[in-house]
């Protein structure tokens, strides 16, 4: 079979993103796992699937996959190259476009100079909604690692994140270490994102996210939303914050519980090609 797609990014959160309303095709976790090999296949962070919408009220449905193969609910600097894609392939030309997500509606908003802004709703705290194995919620939690405890916001943005503050320079955590510790612990039976954010002030962050199904990303948009939220309800961060991850800069806004979080950020088309499968 052969495959149709583009290679894009997000600040370097890279995808290959592939129409299946021009084209038909039943992509297997297999199938996923070779478009995101960075040797055998394109490679990418997440393979993003354009689809027509199931719910009316939606223009499209945008259907995610991690590098392992596994289908997630949410990706924010997926959509904003989602909303990119579906313009450039003249799928629809509307600057403002509903899509329909594993976790609900998402509206992406297309600005000027390929920049993209996403309201990806509010964030969710209750543990089980994360899913998170704690009775209550809480402003932080103590989070049990190689027998030390690490200080943890927990939050879902649709998909589920854990967020650490670090004092020193974000750069020197061991990632490769820490990362999968976390996304593996226990007490998150569907695994998690985990990030790890150095506060500059209280309008910007440095961020690292090792992403559940991925490793270390250049950068993750629910991740940057993720710790901004966390940061925002630890009184630790304003409203509006600039997010410096290792491939680029996202802008955060949240106005507080129940609001929705909006994310602005860039796209970048790389390649289009042709795979057979
Ligand atoms: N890179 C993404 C998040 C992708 C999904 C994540 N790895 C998960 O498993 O939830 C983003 O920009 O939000």
């Amino acid at each position: 079979m052969l495959l149709k797609f583009t290679k894009m990014h997000g600040a370097g959160n890279d995808f290959v993103v592939v129409d299946l309303i021009s084209q038909r095709c039943k992509l297997r976790p297999r199938d996923i796992r070779k478009l995101a090999d960075r040797r055998f296949g394109v490679g990418c962070d997440q393979v993003l699937l354009v689809e027509a919408p199931g719910n009316p009220e939606a223009d499209f449905r945008y259907r995610i996959f991690n590098a392992d193969g596994g289908e997630v609910e949410q990706c924010g600097n997926g959509a904003r190259c989602f909303a990119r894609f579906v313009r450039d392939r003249r799928l629809t030309s509307k600057r403002v476009i509903t899509v329909e997500t594993a976790s609900g509606m998402i509206v992406l908003r297309v600005r000027d100079n390929h920049r993209v802004e996403v309201d990806m709703g509010a964030p969710v705290f209750e543990p089980g909604k994360i899913p998170f194995e704690r009775t209550e919620a809480a402003q932080s939690y103590s989070l049990e690692i190689e027998g030390g405890s690490l200080e943890i916001g927990a939050l879902s943005m649709g998909n589920p994140h854990a967020v650490h503050r670090v004092e020193e320079d974000v750069q020197a955590v061991d990632l490769a270490h820490l990362g999968p510790l976390v996304e593996n612990h226990p007490e998150f039976p569907q695994r998690v994102n985990a990030g790890f954010m150095q506060v500059l002030s209280d309008s910007e962050i440095n961020l690292r996210v090792y992403e559940r199904g991925v490793g270390e990303t250049l950068a993750c948009g629910t991740g940057a939303c993720a710790a901004v939220v966390y940061g925002i309800t630890r009184n630790w961060l304003q409203d509006t914050v600039t997010v410096n991850l290792p491939g680029g800069k996202l802008s955060v806004s949240w106005q507080g519980p129940g609001q929705p979080v909006i994310m602005t950020g860039p796209t970048a088309v790389v390649f289009e090609g042709t795979i057979r499968l």
